[in-house]
């Protein structure tokens, strides 16, 4: 009891004023826990764990994170392990979402909530490593008394932030002990333990979602700098900085003289403003020549070690990017998508650009839903309206239309002069003519324009998403639109699937037709195999439209075989449209005779007669 009052008296005193002997981030934290979260150090309080359908929901939303993060957690652990470590994730608002320890202690563990679903928020728990750390971004130790609540006095805490590639703290990683020598620095190691195996996750964080993007590593010396480099960012294909490691953070914040706790002053900006590195010249400072030879400066004067590492070729048919560890995605975004695991990684990832000022490129089949996920993009972001330029039909003529003109001292204001400060969508920017794709490259690369007729460029402030039905990249070989143009537009590709290529097509049917009866709309049980056996080329569109019309001619909400079109309606057969749509089926299945039985609304039997007499071999 006396050293509980001694405690709260030190307390008191820090907060009057007192010199203090502890580290700064500990009397920050007492600070804090007495002025922001209103804490009584006199006030015990036992450790909290979150009852087990609320923890289950944390441990969804860090799915992806654990799962990058697993093996730096387990090399962690097995570092430490043999000396009574317990090992800690905590998600950002403090919840244990992953917990690695010693069953032997479970039960004393469990007790003073070193274990799964324990929640370490400051606000809680008082000065706790996992709780400060969250705010204030920084690695650190909280060692027996440094804790708020005498409760936890006995454990000795470190813990190291880990950031997204967007510059957000995104989770904590801790080792804790129940106890723990006297002197604080016993815990230094651990420490740097912890700090580097954070680095190494959001290496690996980076490097995942980044396969389709220039990632430049980066090492204070040339001896590991391939292998476990310190710090890492990626770059669109004009150069502009669209990822980093919060090492990567720190080191371009200092050379840029900006804040590393305000990453849009670091995410899209030109990685030459921060070093001295040519994007054209990347290629020297690949694995080709020896590590020792690749260095580079950075723009306040610090020698740096440098390994850049090419972008994964664009192919025609784009496989979906990698999605960010650990983003919520706004129910903007949620409600464009039922059960499809392609559409879930594309809206993570639109979810993690939305609020960065950096250009996007949607890409889809007709009627895919481009122009929806812009705008819904758009709405996450806010700020201003969204304008919509159809490039589709305009001509060399119509520079002025969309660019204004100025004629001596009048200015005839264009498309983009009225879009203000918001989002300028380029729907199907594929066919913008080539002196517009010319105008274009200055805004996309720049930020500004230039009116018909003027000499001083406008910048608006817009963010430009571009759309366009098909490969965009293709057209660049083809010759019909400008490579520059591209890379300034493409440094983060959206690509849409096209509806038969997607899980939820019932779900989003289901929603359309509820909305067009204004009810929830009951179908005939063989109405769903015919649906997913149509090949939907008009996508997201057609579907639509059928509910729609569906809705203007049935007297009542129910669905059918009869109702259906007659493309639609028609039963599958060995006539050369069933024989390809056989084939087309069971290749969307990966062969699978069930879900294609399923799907096409016949039997197994069917399909094997089938597959028989057309001469489709079965997969084993
Ligand atoms: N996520 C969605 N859920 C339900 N309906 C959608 C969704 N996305 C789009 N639609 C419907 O599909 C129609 C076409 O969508 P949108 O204009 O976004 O497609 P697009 O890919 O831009 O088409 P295009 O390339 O032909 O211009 C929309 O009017 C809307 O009715």
């Amino acid at each position: 009891m006396d050293t509980d009052l001694h405690h709260i008296r030190e307390i008191e005193a820090v907060s009057q004023g007192a010199p203090a002997t502890r580290d700064p981030v500990v009397v920050q934290s007492w600070l804090r826990c007495l002025e922001k979260h209103r804490l009584d150090p006199a006030a015990r309080a036992e450790a909290y764990i979150l009852p087990d359908s609320e923890l289950r929901l944390h441990r969804q939303r860090s799915e992806e994170l654990i799962s990058i993060a697993r093996s730096g957690i387990e090399n962690l652990y097995a570092l430490v392990a043999g000396q009574n470590y317990v090992l800690l994730l905590a998600d950002r608002s403090g919840v244990t979402v992953e917990y690695l320890g010693d069953d032997a202690q479970k039960s004393a563990l469990r007790r003073s909530g070193l274990y799964m679903g324990a929640e370490w928020s400051e606000a809680r728990a008082g000065t706790c490593a996992l709780g400060a750390c969250i705010e204030s971004g920084e690695p650190l130790i909280i060692h027996q008394d440094d804790h708020f609540d005498a409760t936890h006095g006995g454990l000795s805490c470190t813990a190291a932030p880990i950031y997204d590639s967007g510059g957000r703290l995104s989770a904590v990683l801790d080792i804790s002990l129940l106890s723990s020598p006297r002197p604080k620095a016993s815990q230094s190691l651990a420490l740097n333990l912890v700090r580097q195996s954070a680095r190494r996750i959001e290496m690996a964080n980076l490097m995942a979602e980044a396969r389709r993007e220039w990632v430049l590593r980066l090492s204070g010396s040339p001896d590991f700098l391939d292998v476990d480099p310190e710090a890492a960012i990626s770059l669109d294909g004009a150069g502009r900085v669209i990822g980093m490691t919060h090492a990567a953070a720190r080191l371009m914040a200092r050379a840029g003289g900006v804040d590393w706790r305000a990453p849009d002053q670091l995410i899209g900006r030109m990685v030459s403003d921060f070093l001295d590195v040519r994007l054209d010249r990347l290629d020297e400072l690949t694995r080709l020549r020896p590590a020792a030879d690749r260095f580079i400066e950075t723009r306040d004067g610090h020698r740096l070690f440098a390994h850049a590492i090419e972008p994964r070729r664009i192919s025609t048919r784009r496989a979906p990017f990698p999605a960010p560890a650990t983003v919520e995605v706004p129910a903007v975004l949620r409600e464009l998508a039922g059960d499809d695991p392609a559409m879930a990684q594309i809206l993570r990832r639109a979810a993690a650009l939305a609020t960065r000022p950096l250009p996007l490129l949607i890409e889809g089949e007709t009627g895919a839903g481009k122009l929806t996920l812009a705008r819904a993009i758009h709405g996450v972001a806010g700020g201003g309206a969204v304008t919509v330029l159809r490039c589709a039909g305009l001509s060399d003529a119509d520079e002025a239309l969309v660019f204004g003109r100025i004629d001596g001292r009048r200015h005839e204001p264009g498309l983009l002069d009225q879009a203000g400060r918001g989002t300028l969508v380029l729907d199907k920017v594929g066919e913008l003519p080539l002196r517009l794709q010319a105008r274009l490259l200055q805004l996309a690369s720049e930020g500004s324009y230039l009116p018909v007729g003027g000499l001083r460029p406008l910048s608006p402030g817009l963010r430009l998403i571009a759309t366009a039905q098909g490969d965009l990249a293709r057209a660049v070989e083809e010759g019909r639109f400008r490579r520059d143009l591209y890379h300034n537009l493409a440094g983060a590709v959206l690509p849409l699937p096209p509806l038969r290529e997607r899980r939820d097509l019932f779900w989003l049917l289901d929603r359309l037709l509820a909305r067009a009866f204004g009810q929830p709309v009951l179908m005939a049980p063989e109405v769903p195999a015919r649906l997913a056996a149509h090949h939907w080329p008009g996508n997201l569109r057609e579907l639509a439209r059928l509910a729609e019309t569906l809705a203007a001619i049935l007297p009542h909400p129910r669905l059918e075989l009869s109702d259906l079109p007659e493309q639609m309606a028609r039963l599958p057969d060995t006539a050369s449209g069933g024989a390809s749509l056989l084939a087309q089926v069971l290749r969307e299945t990966g062969g699978n005779v069930s879900e294609c039985a399923r799907r096409l609304g016949v039997d197994r039997s069917t399909i094997h007669r089938r597959m028989r007499r057309l001469g489709i071999a079965r997969r084993h």
